[in-house]
């Protein structure tokens, strides 16, 4: 088969200039197909893979056909969620960088309507909103429809479905009859695929056929747990394999919420998404996921379409999804655009047949795996900083410090002993064992086994638990489960630590700031 280039698709040189800009070097397949066919103005009914690039699949035709010297609205492209709507734009603002006289306007609820409707006033040609907000804008005619020449449904079915579909037809309705329209989503269940003839004209299916719905680089596991020890399994899996970014699905508003403080009160840096939250909220929240300030995402279903985050790594299924398309959804936030990715299940007695029937829809295997003991998380650990021995080793340049061992083994040390000692300062261990209580740490009215600090935050404080929690965790490299959050009173707080870590979570902690603000912390028996 011959490997089709950008070049090849007829393109304007601004969008070539821009596609190279965003380090795009071949169309995916999907946009090899779909492009030429939409640039020839024809219906489509786009289908592939999560993460391979549907969206600049429809995207470069709509800028293409756009004619900014024409001030009216011609596109509109719809999604299920605001979150996407803004992801959507952003990436048609990327590809237009060079048409930049192109208006693009994301329209959603929760942001106020006049400020859409100023925009709107100033001509705007592509509008990327959620059903429900654009149903808002053409009952108050701040939409003019008569010029759109292309409707776009990203994530079809899932618009299609329920709640969204009599919005969607009358939208479409307002929309001139001779336009083109268009449907992209990674899964078309046959039920649609019939509704699409309603709304569509000698549809051109183009899907790019593979023999699994779900991406192979993404290695899919999953363990069999009770509800009460899905949170302990996570917080290993987290610290075993690292992730940069973390998402992790529950099935209600309510599990997320819940899941969310208890993977604070750890000291874990996370963060919920859900319908409930307002907008301004949501959009803070997938602010910092996106620059990795959260590095756990807790979310419902509204996280699980379309949403395009570099660095997710792995993905949790914490509550299974109710349905299969779902499964194919959610996992596909991580593995995106050729990158491996982790999709880990969490499956509790009898689900095992909801899985099975996951496997069967998506023609894919999901392997079990044990519960990792403590052990393995501990051994996995360890791998990765002999990993980072290894790349120093490697990096050489070392003579200043052999100088220093050498002194050491002047004193009749041998190597392995000093290898040895300077492993277990790096990962945080050292005196562990052999710690010995001091005094100030009695009667601290600590659980047996911990021992409480007192800390001064000052007055006038913008401090949350949280926030202490997940500095003591950084500072001391103690992995935040070790260490308990009471509650942040008027002007101060206790934690607890474990006993052994006591000592060196003062030391550490001393004269330390958390959030630009020094902290006093002290035992809490001489209070
Ligand atoms: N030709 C390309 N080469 C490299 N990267 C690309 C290419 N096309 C798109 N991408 C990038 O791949 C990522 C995934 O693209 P996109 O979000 O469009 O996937 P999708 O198919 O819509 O997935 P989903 O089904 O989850 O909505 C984006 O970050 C996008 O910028
Ligand atoms: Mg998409």
């Amino acid at each position: 088969m011959i490997k089709i280039g950008f070049k090849d698709l007829m393109l304007s040189k601004e969008i070539l200039k821009a596609i190279e800009d965003m380090g795009f070097e071949e169309p995916s397949p999907i946009q090899a197909r779909a492009i030429p066919i939409l640039m020839e103005g024809k219906d489509v009914i786009g289908q592939a893979q999560t993460g391979t690039g549907k969206t600049a699949a429809f995207g470069i035709p709509v800028l293409e056909k756009i004619k900014s010297e024409n001030k009216k609205l011609q596109a509109l492209i719809l999604c299920p969620t605001r979150e996407l709507a803004i992801q959507v734009s952003e990436e048609l603002r990327r590809l237009s960088k060079y048409k930049n006289n192109i208006k693009i306007l994301p329209i959603y609820g929760g942001q106020p309507i006049e400020r859409q409707i100023k925009a709107l006033k100033k001509g705007i040609h592509i509008i990327v909103g959620t059903p429900g907000r654009v149903m808002d804008h053409m009952r108050r005619n701040t939409l003019n429809m008569d010029n759109i020449n292309i409707a776009i449904l990203d994530e079809a079915d899932e618009m299609l479905d329920m709640g969204f579909r009599d919005d969607i037809e009358k939208i479409l309705k307002e929309i001139p009859k001779e336009r083109q329209t268009v449907m992209f989503s990674a899964t078309m269940p046959k039920p649609i695929l019939e509704l699409t003839k309603k709304y569509q004209k000698n549809p051109q299916l183009v899907k790019v056929v593979h023999k699994q719905l779900t991406v192979p680089n993404i290695e899919q596991i999953y363990f069999e747990v009770k509800e009460k020890t899905k949170l302990e399994v996570l917080s290993r899996l987290i610290d075993m394999y690292n992730p940069k970014l973390s998402l992790v699905f529950c099935n209600t508003k309510k599990r997320v919420d819940e899941l969310v403080s208890q993977l604070q009160g750890r000291g874990y840096f996370a963060d919920g998404l859900h319908g409930d939250m307002k907008q301004s909220q949501r959009d803070k929240v997938m602010a910092k996921f996106r620059n990795g300030t959260i590095e756990i995402l807790v979310a419902t279903d509204v996280a699980a379409r379309g949403i395009d985050v570099y660095d997710v790594e792995a993905v949790f299924n914490y509550d299974l999804p109710r349905d299969e398309e779902y499964y194919v959804h959610r996992i596909g936030r991580t593995g995106r655009a050729g990158k491996a990715g982790r999709a880990f299940n969490f499956v509790v007695g009898k689900e095992i047949y909801k899985l099975k029937e996951i496997q069967k829809y998506t023609k894919t295997k999901i392997v079990r795996q044990d519960i990792p003991t403590i052990n393995d998380v501990e051994e996995i650990r360890t791998n990765l900083y002999l990993e980072k021995v290894k790349a120093v080793l490697k990096e050489g340049n070392m003579t200043k410090y052999i100088k220093y061992i050498e002194r050491l083994l002047e004193e009749d040390y041998t190597s392995i002993d000093i290898a040895a000692a300077l492993l277990k300062i790096a990962m945080g261990e050292q005196s562990k064992e052999d710690f010995e209580l001091d005094d100030e740490f009695e009667n601290t009215g600590a659980e047996p086994g911990m021992v409480r600090l007192f800390i001064n935050i000052g007055k006038k404080h913008k401090i949350k638990a949280k926030d202490i929690v997940g500095a003591i965790a950084g500072e001391t490299g103690l992995s935040g489960k070790l260490i308990g959050i009471i509650d942040v009173f008027d002007r101060y707080t206790f934690v607890e630590v474990p006993r052994e870590y006591a000592k060196e979570v003062l030391m550490i902690m001393k004269n330390n700031k958390i959030k630009g603000k020094r902290i006093n912390i002290e035992p809490a028996n001489s209070r």
